[in-house]
């Protein structure tokens, strides 16, 4: 793999004498063991300098845009060139030209955007939350190339002069790239700021795992000490290997979080088979529970509970589970406004915790309603999965396994 020799040297590493390296594997690359890896052993550290983040980054450019528009506009601007894919940044080149040529994997890139009709409704919904989010992005950083282009004109080996379209591809690109790559690493002073991110060569070669062991980076100083990192350019990111041995040629995976395939799909383009215990399985009902507001009271009841945040958000989970949000609005579905008998007040009291239930027969009347739900989805599920492609087919297979699962613990 030659671009990995090339980061050797911007690494200050000898690739050579680590414990793992990228070999391809499905239509990418993953990491795998070189030899023998005891549990929990440092396999590499990457310097603060050669991670790409807003720390190493804001230096040379313009005030203005967040960690995630101003990483994806830097590898916009140096995207790998010509038949070598070679980037012309004269801070991250080496690393760059290691990432991926395309994202036409990926349901953002225009490619899959046809399938959305057929894809299950909770998921086109949030590619369009993604799609909304990049578009922001885009829009934003196209203002900022306005009022300063200038000053980035006089960066080195850059063109702004490409057409609008040509641009926008490569920013798609570097966007995708952010979201499909990023870590979280400790660079601002608190922890839920959105900027504590970072692209970190090597590391992102690191497939997702579903369970088992994984790959995790050390605790840096500055998350350990809950504080803003000290050094200008930020902690360096050490890489553990899994907390059990390794063998040589097994494959060492990160975990991307206890994603369902929904979010899988949509940020980073992939889905995982799925298993009959699978816990993490889980359905968004946005599209089936909304019209059961459309009634005399519905508008009332939905402003009670925008008001108190649980409008929204409703989902079924393989472990199996309905969420509490989704149990909230369905109690209140099935209290009568006219004739509430204090109904509504015992509901309100559900929201502080002073009640558990509102009555018997709320109880069996919202579990009744998941349960046709549940049936809608399994109906839905059973006509559309055998129509669609591979990907697709596994999105609708994990509706039908969570609503299977969780009408069965209803029934
Ligand atoms: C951080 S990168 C991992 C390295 C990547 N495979 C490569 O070739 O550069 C994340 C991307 O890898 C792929 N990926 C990660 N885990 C996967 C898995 N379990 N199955 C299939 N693809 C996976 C997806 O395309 C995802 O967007």
């Amino acid at each position: 793999m030659g671009s990995f020799d090339t980061l050797q040297s911007f690494l200050g590493l000898s690739i050579r004498d680590l414990p793992i390296e990228p070999r391809a594997v499905g239509d990418g690359r993953g990491l795998f063991a070189t030899v023998d890896i005891p549990p929990s052993t440092p396999l590499f550290t990457i310097p603060a300098r050669a991670l790409l983040n807003i720390r190493t980054l804001a230096p040379h450019y313009p005030p203005g845009l967040t960690a995630i528009q101003l990483i994806a506009l830097h590898l916009c601007l140096y995207r790998p060139v010509g038949s070598a894919r070679r980037s012309l940044d004269p801070l991250f080149g080496s690393y760059l030209s290691t990432l991926p040529v395309e994202f036409d994997f990926h349901p953002l890139t225009g490619r899959v955007l046809c399938t959305n009709a057929l894809l299950p409704p909770s998921v086109a919904s949030a590619l369009e939350s993604l799609h909304n989010r990049y578009l922001q992005d885009w829009h934003t950083v196209q203002e900022y190339l306005q009022t300063n282009s200038r000053q980035l004109s006089m960066k080195p080996h850059i063109r702004l002069d490409r057409s609008n379209d040509a641009l926008e591809g490569d920013f798609l690109w570097g966007w995708l790239n952010v979201n499909t790559r990023c870590i979280y690493h400790r660079l601002k002073s608190t922890r839920s700021h959105p900027d504590n991110l970072t692209l970190c060569p090597i590391l992102d070669f690191g497939n997702h795992t579903v369970a088992g062991p994984c790959m995790t980076p050390r605790l840096s100083d500055a998350e350990r000490s809950n504080t803003a990192p000290i050094p200008r350019l930020g902690d360096p990111l050490t890489l553990l290997s899994p907390d059990t041995p390794t063998k040589p040629g097994e494959e060492l995976y990160l975990t991307y979080g206890a994603h369902p395939n929904r979010t899988l799909f949509v940020e980073y383009g992939f889905v995982v088979p799925c298993t009959s215990d699978d816990s993490r399985a889980e359905v968004e009902v946005q599209d089936l529970v909304e019209p059961l507001f459309d009634t005399d009271d519905g508008a009332v009841k939905r402003k009670m509970l925008q008001d108190c945040g649980y409008w929204g958000d409703w989902t079924l989970d393989g472990s199996p589970a309905v969420s509490y949000r989704l149990i909230t609005a369905l109690r209140l579905l099935h209290v009568s406004l006219v004739d509430s008998n204090g109904a509504l007040q015992r509901w309100q009291d559900t929201l502080t915790g002073l009640r558990d239930t509102i009555s018997e027969v709320n109880e069996a009347a919202w579990k009744e309603t998941v349960v046709e739900v549940c049936a809608a989805l399994v109906q839905r599920a059973n006509t559309r999965r055998s129509s669609v492609p591979g990907d697709v087919s596994i999105l609708w297979a994990e509706e039908l396994q969570v609503a299977s699962r969780v009408s069965n613990m209803l029934n």
